[in-house]
């Protein structure tokens, strides 16, 4: 069985009367990318500002790799890239990166590696002042895994960076994944973190509106896939199983009924080559915030599960 890397057990936050977190739980095993989304002021960065051991709960409890974030021990194996990093811009790359190796007690020799590695050896004696956003983010993440750290968290790694630059940092981060490291990236750019993450969390207002796997989000959150095809048309009006999911041309189904749906075009309706629409992370995101705005709305609060 995989170790939890992080485990958050029924933590409330309070800043004065304000609540930034609301009786959040969840269990991040180890070895895994998990994605934090959610709206401006979720309590993202109040989340990660704990398991980091800079704020502590009002109440409940976190723990990394087993430990309470409060003891040294498990701090020095957090690796951390903050939102909008930014240096002493009068010192070169290698100068940054040699400082925070100083710090950590790593090696020259890592830091060379790491430059090369990044590609930002030929830029290292030139001042940071000079670096482009992206060479700044690659430096900041060449500093967050300065002493290889088993965990690592990543806060807007590529807002602001053109496609390539962000391909780079993904890139990166599926490297580090795949040796090992278990990995949080805090982002809104849902479509790009798709294709890397196992699991996403999604906060709303404080609180955990889903947690799981993309399939288990879309399970849970009810969401539709659409079937398109040129025949439907006429095959609604002979098959009234169809005609219950029909609109606007297609077939919207949901995607817990998938397979009796294939299952059925193929063997009732002889339909093999039908187009197949899955809803993106994007979809169950706005799904599960339009949710939240109901139910606030009514006036209703939330439940501390997943709605
Ligand atoms: N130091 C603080 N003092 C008072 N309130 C705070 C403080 N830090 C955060 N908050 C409040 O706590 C709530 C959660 O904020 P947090 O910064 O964790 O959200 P976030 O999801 O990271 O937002 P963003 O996407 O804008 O960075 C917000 O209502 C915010 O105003």
């Amino acid at each position: 069985m995989s170790q939890i890397a992080v485990s958050v057990r029924q933590v409330s936050h309070f800043f004065d009367e304000r609540s930034a977190l609301n009786e959040l739980s969840f269990s991040l095993p180890s070895g895994q990318l998990m994605a934090l989304l959610g709206h401006n002021g979720a309590g993202k960065s109040t989340l990660i500002k704990m398991i980091l051991g800079l704020l502590r709960p009002t109440s409940g409890e976190v723990n990394v790799f087993g430990r309470a974030v409060t003891t040294s021990g498990a701090m020095t194996e957090i690796g951390y890239l903050p939102e909008n990093i930014s240096f002493y811009d009068k010192l070169t790359g290698h100068e940054v990166l040699s400082y925070f190796a100083a710090l950590k007690g790593i090696s020259k020799q890592t830091v060379n590696r790491l430059l090369e590695e990044f590609g930002l050896a030929y830029a290292q004696h030139k001042s940071v002042k000079d670096y482009s956003k992206g060479m700044k983010q690659r430096l900041g993440f060449a500093q967050a895994i300065l002493a290889r750290p088993r965990l690592l968290l990543l806060d807007e790694p590529t807002v602001g960076l053109d496609p390539q630059a962000s391909q780079f940092i993904y890139h990166k981060i599926k490297q580090l994944v795949t040796q090992g490291s278990t990995v949080i990236v805090c982002t809104h750019e849902l479509q790009l973190v798709e294709s890397q993450l196992d699991l996403a969390l999604i906060l709303g207002r404080g609180r955990r509106l889903a947690f799981g796997t993309l399939d288990e989000l879309l399970h849970s959150g009810n969401m539709n896939l659409r079937v398109e095809h040129p025949r439907l048309d006429s095959l609604v009006v002979t098959h009234p199983l169809l005609k219950s999911f029909y609109a606007d041309g297609g077939l919207n189904c949901p995607v817990s009924q998938r397979e009796v749906l294939m299952k059925y075009l193929i063997l009732e309706c002889q339909l093999y080559d039908v187009k197949v629409s899955t809803p993106d992370l994007a979809q169950v995101y706005h799904a599960k915030m339009a949710q939240m705005q109901v139910l606030n709305e009514l006036g209703l609060s939330l439940t501390p599960g997943d709605i």
